[in-house]
C-alpha cells in the first residue's frame, strides 16, 4: 500500500488547472495547495492550534536544518516531527540540496555526493542521496524528497546537463535506500534549468522510476517570471497526470495562480511568513506596508474583505504600533494575516476550477490586486 494516495477530481476545461484530493497518513489533502514552511520544526510565529484554525492542512520542513540542529537522532528519540513539534497533519519534508547550495559555504560535489559546511558552526559534513533518506526516515515526514542539485541561474548549458545527470543518478539511488514506501512518499525532483530538452528528458527518466509525486525544482531561483512559467508548462507536460506535481519554493499570489492554471497541485514558499515579520501584509488590493506612516491613524482591517482573526479583532493603526515599538505580537497577527491570505486564495482557486471559472478568477483577482495580466 503506497505511502499517499492522489486522485484527480476534475481538470479545468479551458487550462491545465486540476482539482484533486491527496490522502496521506496525516489526513486529506485538498490541491491545489500552498504549505507553509516550517524550516526548523516550527512555522515562525505560529502555534499548531492556529496553523490548523487557518486551514493550513501540510507543512514544510528542511532536512537541512533539522540535520544540523536539533539532530534528526533525536527528533527520532522524540517519536518523530510530528511528535516534537505537536503537528498532527501532514509534513513534507525537503532533502536539504537546495539549501546546501544556498545557505553553506565550502561545497565539493562530487558523484558520491555533497560534502559542505554548516552555515551554524563550520562544522564539515556530506550527504549522499542515501543519507539525506536515512534523515527523513527518521523524522517521519509523509512525503520526501529525493537529493538533487538545485543548479544556479544563469547556468551554462553543459553545467546543467551534467547537474541533471547527477540528479537523475541521485534519484535512483534514493529510490534505492527508502525502504518506508508505506509511511513516507518518496518525490522525484525535476531539473534541467531553462533548457526544454533537458527538462524533458529528466522528467521522462523520473517518471520511469515511478514515483509517487513529482517536484519541479530549479526554478524561483532568480529567472524571469515568464521563463519560469514556461518550464513549468513544459514539465506538467511529461508528468503523469495521476500524480501531484509540486513546484518548489513558489510563490507570490500571481505565480499561484499562474502555476495551477499549468498544472501545479502544490506549492511552499517562505515568502508569506518572512514579509509578515518585516511588516509587509498581502491585502486584495495588493501588497501593504502597514508600519509605514500612512496607518499611523488608520483605523480599518488590513483588508476590508479578509476574516482572518487579525482582521476581525485589529487596526492597522495598532499593528503598525507594534511594528514600530517591535513587539513579538506584531510578527504573530501579519503571520495569522498572510498565511490566512494565501490558504484562501487555494480555496477559492479551488472553488473556481469546480466551476470551470479559474480565467475569470484570474482576471478579477488581477485586476483587483493591481497585477498585469500576462
Ligand atoms: C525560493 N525558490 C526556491 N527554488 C527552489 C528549488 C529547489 C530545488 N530542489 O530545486 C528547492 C527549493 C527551492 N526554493
Amino acid at each position: 500500500m503506497a505511502a499517499i494516495k492522489y486522485r484527480l477530481i476534475k481538470k479545468d476545461s479551458r487550462t491545465n488547472a486540476r482539482l484533486g484530493i491527496l490522502e496521506t497518513p496525516h489526513g486529506v489533502i485538498e490541491t491545489p495547495v500552498f504549505m507553509p514552511v516550517g524550516t526548523q520544526a516550527t512555522v515562525k510565529a505560529m502555534t499548531p492550534e492556529e496553523l490548523k484554525e487557518i486551514g493550513a492542512t501540510i507543512i514544510l520542513s528542511n532536512t537541512y536544518h533539522l540535520y544540523l540542529r536539533p539532530g534528526h537522532k533525536i527528533i527520532e528519540k522524540a517519536g518523530g516531527l510530528h511528535r516534537f513539534m505537536n503537528w498532527d497533519r501532514a509534513i513534507l519534508t525537503d532533502s536539504g540540496g537546495f539549501q546546501i547550495f544556498s545557505l553553506s559555504s565550502l561545497r565539493k560535489i562530487k558523484e558520491e555526493g555533497v560534502e559542505f559546511r554548516s552555515h551554524i558552526d563550520g562544522s564539515k559534513h556530506f550527504f549522499t542521496p542515501e543519507k539525506v533518506i536515512e534523515i527523513q526516515n527518521a523524522l517521519g515526514s509523509d512525503i520526501i524528497m529525493s537529493f538533487d542539485e538545485c543548479a544556479p541561474y544563469p547556468a551554462d548549458y553543459e553545467y546543467v546537463k551534467n547537474s541533471m545527470e547527477l540528479t537523475i543518478k541521485w534519484a535512483e539511488r534514493g529510490k534505492k535506500a527508502h525502504k518506508n514506501t508505506e509511511k513516507q512518499a518518496l518525490f522525484g525532483i525535476v531539473q534541467g534549468g531553462i533548457y526544454e530538452d533537458l527538462r524533458k528528458e529528466c522528467a521522462q527518466r523520473l517518471v520511469e522510476m515511478d514515483f509517487p509525486g513529482y517536484s519541479i525544482g530549479g526554478l524561483s531561483v532568480g529567472e524571469p517570471k515568464n521563463v519560469m512559467y514556461d518550464i513549468v508548462d513544459l514539465t506538467t507536460e511529461y508528468l503523469p497526470e495521476n500524480k501531484p506535481r509540486y513546484l518548489m519554493g513558489v510563490g507570490s499570489p500571481d505565480d499561484l495562480i499562474e502555476g495551477v492554471i499549468r498544472g501545479v497541485d502544490m506549492f511552499d514558499c517562505v515568502l508569506p511568513t518572512r514579509i509578515a515579520r518585516n511588516g509587509t501584509v498581502f491585502t486584495s488590493k495588493g501588497k501593504l506596508i502597514v508600519r509605514d506612516a500612512p496607518y499611523a491613524e488608520d483605523f480599518s482591517p488590513l483588508d476590508e474583505e479578509c476574516d482572518c482573526y487579525t482582521c476581525k479583532n485589529y487596526s492597522r493603526a495598532y499593528i503598525r504600533h507594534l511594528f514600530k515599538a517591535n513587539e513579538i505580537l506584531a510578527a504573530r497577527l501579519a503571520t495569522i494575516h498572510n498565511l490566512y491570505f494565501l490558504i484562501k486564495l487555494m480555496e477559492r482557486i479551488r472553488e473556481a476550477i469546480r466551476q470551470d471559472r479559474l480565467l475569470e478568477f484570474k482576471k478579477q483577482f488581477f485586476k483587483k490586486y493591481g497585477y498585469k495580466e500576462e
